[in-house]
């Protein structure tokens, strides 16, 4: 049995507002083991976000208990277990790419040489080897994502947390760093914590869906992959696929009937 890099037990999380409580968690109980790649899907308000920023100790749960690494939040991020990808690729335009990628390795103090040398080895990694003296302006949307996820691999950590991060890509790009994404966790062997709103996209990613409901913010269905982990873009089309597919749909309708 391997030990959880993540542990949620009876989680839940209530953010006091002007107009009330909200609960954006209720009872989330979760375990994801080392090398899972494991996708959150659900409408919007049903908590993914908040969940990530609880692995990431930006948001304290109120109720249950949360580990990562077998630490609290608060240690694990102190001892930079984990890399944060956002949607937006939050790139900073003054700064190469190179220099982007380098900012936190600057902030963490590494030496100089070991800063070029991780910088050029993510840069492979996500497929922009000999782009790091371009600015992002100078690269697609698809590339300063690609960027971005470099930048959260710079220091190494073996969770990487991902809040979708190709949302606001069309869908070609979209599918072409999808399979870049499967290969790079393939190679790199972290832990991933994906929010998506796409089903193809979660079922083709994911070895574990999470599909959650809102009101109050909960774990509606969570679902093994039966997909072997060779997954060529094609796989979308095969019967197992469309099943896994057809399964996270019940789970999402079944978390809206809970709220009539
Ligand atoms: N800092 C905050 N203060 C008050 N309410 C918050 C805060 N952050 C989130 N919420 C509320 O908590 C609930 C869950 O939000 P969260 O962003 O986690 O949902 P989500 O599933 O990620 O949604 P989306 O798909 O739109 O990103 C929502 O009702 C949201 O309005």
């Amino acid at each position: 049995m391997k030990t959880p890099v993540i542990k949620a037990d009876h989680l839940d999380l209530v953010f006091e507002t002007n107009d009330g409580p909200v609960h954006a968690l209720s009872d989330v109980s979760l375990e994801v083991v080392r090398g899972d790649f494991v996708s959150f899907i659900g409408p919007s308000g049903c908590g993914k976000t908040t969940f990530l920023r609880c692995v990431a100790a930006l948001e304290h749960p109120t109720g249950g208990s949360l580990t990562v690494n077998g630490m609290t939040p608060d240690n694990a991020r102190q001892e930079r277990a984990y890399g944060y990808v956002f949607q937006a690729a939050g790139l900073y335009p003054w700064r190469t790419i190179a220099g982007n990628i380098r900012l936190p390795l600057e902030i963490m103090g590494f030496a100089r040489a070991e800063q070029a040398k991780r910088v050029e080895k993510v840069l492979e990694l996500v497929d922009l080897a000999g782009f790091g003296k371009k600015y992002p302006w100078q690269l697609s949307g698809g590339m300063q994502q690609r960027a971005s996820i470099a930048r959260a691999l710079a220091f190494d950590a073996d969770i990487l947390l991902m809040d979708e991060p190709f949302g606001a890509l069309d869908e070609i790009v979209r599918d072409h760093l999808n399979e870049q994404l499967l290969e790079l966790w393939a190679r790199t062997k972290k832990t991933c914590l994906f929010v998506t709103h796409s089903i193809p996209e979660a079922v083709y990613l994911s070895t574990r869906i999470v599909v959650m409901s809102p009101r109050p913010g909960r774990i509606a269905d969570v679902i093994e992959s039966p997909l072997p982990k060779e997954r060529p873009l094609d796989i979308r089309d095969t019967p197992e696929f469309l099943e896994v597919a057809h399964r996270v749909r019940e789970g999402l309708r079944a978390g809206h009937a809970y709220e009539e």
